[in-house]
């Protein structure tokens, strides 16, 4: 049998849907019934409008309508606080699942385990559901909700992918004919400030990719996706270190002062809500670097992946790496994390933009042929980095277990995944989860630096540099000047979930 890393005790009191006023009980209440009932909806769709010419389609009916069942079982449950069971299907993690229920959470339930814990399976359970059909193994119930997100970003895709990549306006004059803008920039050597002021803006847009994620935004309201969006592409970026103590300090005087804040700019009010921020020391890292490699642990498909992509082109085009692995999920996970099919999707969306295949309409369709050819060189440029090893997708099952990332340097499941991982020069975790992961999702008071609370990660000699670019989306936040959440408490009392605000921690 595997041997079984406990998940049940992290350093500190561990967040849990027993607390009634955690936004953990108000995500295994509310939000978790909602995202299940989609699941059901999306299934129930999809056999509905199986053509009467499909093959076995008797076969598909009863499968999609078992599946419905079983997920309706799954979601009275979790409704009901019954207690965990066994997983039933034979994937290979399964009998590591088992183990961990069977030494941890034996009679334990959704609401009494800890959060991180009930959550994962959660999403495990319904990829047992699956897993244990003929007809619906490989079926992902969220993709229809990744591609219409996806789709309505539309505009800011294209505003990005024109701004950095169509050639620049003034490229004739000065002799760069046919570059980019972002070519141009980088051209001017890692230390310019060209490459500097590059990556201060793409990493801003790479951080607040994830404030658009669909499994905070339960019921997705497009128009909002979109506004946040624009408040994006207006951010264009220096930034400073630490100033977000004497920021909070102007924003709650306005705020009392009844006054809007019109005097600071769209960047600036950006800034200001990233509440610690350590991205000059992940610059100073960055630009030292030269042909190295970088991990990006992804987070969500759609808008955020393609901003991801974005920064992970720059860091190759600048020279500062020559070899980038992007870890995916193995499983649909979290409503709307990347897995490898949605990362070449991806790829493939932007490639073909405003070309119809013969049975479906484009994804992306701007009118502007400038626009069209921006997203189909950049989608082309992104596949060549695939088709020639400099982008490695990967995606391991230790991302889609219920373990802190406490348990990477020594869980034996996860060892060839962390021997790799030790070639790296820098770790990327993008995301709430991911950070939660990091931090052991439990009640650090807030000023713990986070070198301290990601525990091993932050102490043994042969991790690398990491940081991670999180919008708060759970209890759980570490790293913080003396004083900041006292302020946040009065300046908005759902800063810790909203998604508005932000931290980018980074440890050497
Ligand atoms: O996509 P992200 O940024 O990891 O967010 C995941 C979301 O799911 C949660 O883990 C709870 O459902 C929140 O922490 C967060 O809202």
């Amino acid at each position: 049998m595997a041997a079984s890393y406990d998940p049940s005790h992290p350093p500190c009191k561990a967040l849990s849907a027993s607390d009634r006023d955690s936004f953990g009980y108000k995500t295994m209440q509310a939000r978790l019934p909602v995202i299940i009932t989609k699941v059901i909806n999306d299934v129930y769709q999809t056999y509905h409008n199986l053509p009467s010419t499909e093959l076995d389609l008797k076969e598909k009916e009863k499968e999609a309508k078992h599946i419905i069942s079983t997920i309706s079982e799954l979601r009275y449950e979790l409704q009901h606080d019954k207690k965990f069971r066994p997983l039933r299907d034979s994937e290979d993690d399964v009998e590591e699942w088992n183990q961990t229920l069977a030494d941890h959470f034996e009679g334990s339930s959704w609401f009494k385990a800890p959060w991180l814990f009930a959550e994962c399976y959660l999403y495990r359970r319904v990829r047992e559901t699956f897993a244990l059909t003929q007809h619906f193994r490989d079926y992902d119930p969220f993709h229809e909700q990744k591609k219409t997100v996806f789709k309505s970003s539309q505009k800011a895709v294209v505003a990005i992918a024109v701004r950095l990549m169509s050639p620049s306006e003034d490229s004739t004059a000065n002799g760069t004919e046919g570059l980019s803008s972002l070519d141009i920039l980088v051209s001017q050597g890692p230390e310019s400030v060209g490459t500097e002021e590059a990556f201060f803006e793409l990493a801003q847009f790479c951080l607040w990719g994830n404030a658009t994620d669909l499994s905070l935004l339960d019921n997705p309201d497009l128009a909002k996706v979109e506004e946040l969006q624009k408040r994006m592409m207006t951010s264009t970026a220096s930034s400073s270190n630490n100033s977000s103590t004497t920021s909070l300090d102007k924003q709650l005087e306005e705020q009392q002062q009844g006054k809007g804040g019109e005097e600071t700019s769209e960047l600036q009010k950006h800034e200001e809500k990233i509440l610690a921020n350590d991205l000059n020391a992940l610059w100073a890292k960055v630009k030292g670097l030269r042909k190295g490699r970088v991990d990006f642990i992804l987070d969500n498909a759609g808008f955020e992946l393609y901003v991801d992509l974005m920064f992970a082109d720059y860091l190759i085009r600048a020279g500062f790496a020559s070899e980038v692995v992007f870890h995916a999920k193995t499983i649909p996970w979290f409503v709307s994390d990347v897995m490898p099919v949605d990362f070449q999707w991806t790829l493939d969306q932007l490639r073909y933009a405003s070309s119809s295949s013969n049975d479906s309409a484009p994804f992306f369709d701007p009118s502007d042929p400038a626009e069209q050819k921006a997203l189909r060189d950049l989608g082309a440029k992104w596949q060549s980095y695939v088709d020639q090893g400099v982008w490695r997708v990967t995606s391991d099952d230790f991302w889609t277990s219920c373990y802190a990332f406490y348990h990477l340097t020594s869980l034996p499941s996860a060892q060839d995944l962390f021997t790799d991982m030790k070639k790296s020069d820098l770790w990327i975790f993008k995301g709430d989860l991911n950070y939660r992961k990091l931090v052991y999702d439990c009640q650090w008071p807030t000023t713990t630096p986070f070198k301290k609370a990601i525990g091993p990660l932050g102490s043994r000699e042969d991790v690398p540099s990491l940081v991670t670019f999180r919008t708060c989306k759970a209890d759980v936040v570490v790293g913080l000047a003396e004083g900041v959440e006292e302020k946040m408490d009065k300046l908005a009392n759902d800063w810790q979930v909203s998604g508005e605000y932000a931290v980018i921690s980074f440890k050497q």
